[in-house]
C-alpha cells in the first residue's frame, strides 16, 4: 500500500519553545488516520506542517509523495483542509466565497457544492459574518471535500456540530475513504475519531505516545460484565469467572436461586464467552468497550522527562 503521508523525526520550535519533539507517523493511502491528544498537544501545529502553513525546525514531512515545500499550489490542489478556527468575517455569501475557494483548489463536480450544503443543512446564501460557529464549520467542511481531494487534513472537524450534522460529517469520510481518498483528522476526544477512523495516533507534550488500530484498542480496552446463573453455588461461580484471564472486580449477589455477577474485563473476550458455554444464563450483558477508558490510560504514562 502506497503511504499518503508520512513525518520523520519532526521537530517544531517557536522561538526557544519546541512543541514538536521527533513526531514520526505513516498514513496509509485510502485510510482514515485520526490523531487524538489534549488541548497543546500539537495537532495543529502538525498539520501546518503537513500543508506548508508553518515550516517544520527539523525533520521529514511527505505528503502524496512530495515535499510540502516544494508541492506549490499543485500539490495544494490536492488537498482539501480545514483549519481548526476560521476566519469569515467578509461581507459575502458563502456561495460566493466557495465560488472564491474554486479557484484555489481547482474544479469541482457539477452540484457537489449545493449537495453538500443539503446533506449539512447549511444555507448558501447567508453572509458568512452573520452565521453561528456550527455554520461556519459546515462552509468549512463544503470547502475541504467539495473538490474530492485525494487527502483531507480536517483540523477538529466536528467542533460546534450537533449531533445529527455529525452523523452526517462521518458519513461523508466514510465515503470518501470509500473513494479512494486518504483522511487525516484530528479532535481531543477518542468517541468522535473511533467511529471513522482506521488507526488513531495518540498524542501529548508533542509526542507521539501510540499509534493503535481502532480494534486494537477495542482489545486492549475495559468492558463491563454482567450475568444471572442458575443451577451453581455462587462460590462455584465467583471461582469460575475469577479464573479467566483479564477479569477482575468480581462482585455476587444471591437471591431466589439465581446467582448474579458483576466483573470487569480487560483483554479477549474469547475466553469468557468459552467459559459461559458451560453455565445456565438467563441474562447477560456485556457492555460496549470503553475505549475512552483505554487512552485516557495512555495519556496516564508517565511523561519521559519524568521517569
Ligand atoms: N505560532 C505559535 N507561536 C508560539 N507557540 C505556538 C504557536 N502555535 C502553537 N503554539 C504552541 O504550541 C503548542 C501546541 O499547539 P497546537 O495548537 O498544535 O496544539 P493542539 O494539539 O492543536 O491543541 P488544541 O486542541 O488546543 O488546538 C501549544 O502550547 C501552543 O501554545
Amino acid at each position: 500500500m502506497a503511504t499518503a503521508v508520512s513525518a520523520r523525526s519532526l521537530v517544531k520550535r517557536f522561538g526557544r519553545r519546541e512543541v514538536l519533539h521527533g513526531v514520526d507517523f505513516e498514513v496509509e493511502a485510502g485510510t482514515v488516520f485520526g490523531v487524538i491528544g489534549p488541548n497543546g498537544a500539537g495537532k495543529t501545529t502538525t498539520m501546518r506542517c503537513l500543508l506548508d502553513i508553518i515550516r517544520p525546525t527539523a525533520g521529514e514531512v511527505r505528503v502524496l509523495g512530495t515535499d510540502p515545500r516544494a508541492g506549490g499550489p499543485e500539490l495544494r490542489r490536492r488537498i482539501g483542509y480545514l483549519p481548526g478556527e476560521l476566519f469569515l468575517e467578509g461581507r459575502v455569501t458563502g456561495r460566493k466565497l466557495l465560488a472564491h475557494y474554486q479557484a484555489i483548489s481547482g474544479p469541482v463536480p457539477r452540484g457537489r457544492i449545493n449537495e453538500l450544503a443539503d446533506r449539512l443543512g447549511l444555507d448558501l446564501d447567508r453572509h458568512t459574518r452573520k452565521l453561528s460557529k456550527g455554520n461556519k464549520q459546515k462552509l468549512g467542511l463544503v470547502q475541504a471535500f467539495m473538490h474530492e481531494p485525494e487527502l483531507l487534513v480536517l483540523d477538529e472537524p466536528t467542533g460546534g456540530l450537533d449531533p445529527l450534522v455529525q452523523q452526517e460529517f462521518h458519513a461523508m469520510v466514510r465515503e470518501a475513504k470509500h473513494r479512494g481518498q486518504t483522511i487525516f483528522l484530528s479532535s481531543h476526544v477518542l468517541s468522535e475519531v473511533q467511529q471513522t477512523a482506521d488507526t488513531v495516533a495518540i498524542l501529548r507534550d508533542g509526542r507521539i505516545i501510540t499509534v493503535e488500530s481502532v480494534e486494537g484498542l477495542r482489545e486492549g480496552a475495559v468492558r463491563r460484565v454482567r450475568l444471572t446463573t442458575h443451577g451453581i453455588a455462587a462460590h462455584d461461580a465467583v471461582a469460575l469467572l475469577s479464573g479467566i484471564p483479564g477479569v477482575g472486580q468480581v462482585q455476587v449477589l444471591e437471591a431466589d436461586g439465581a446467582v448474579t455477577l458483576s466483573a470487569v474485563l480487560e483483554g479477549a473476550i474469547q475466553p469468557l464467552i468459552r467459559m459461559l458455554g458451560s453455565l445456565e444464563l438467563t441474562d447477560l450483558v456485556l457492555d460496549e468497550p470503553d475505549l475512552e477508558e483505554a487512552v485516557l490510560k495512555m495519556y496516564a504514562v508517565p511523561r519521559e522527562d519524568a521517569r
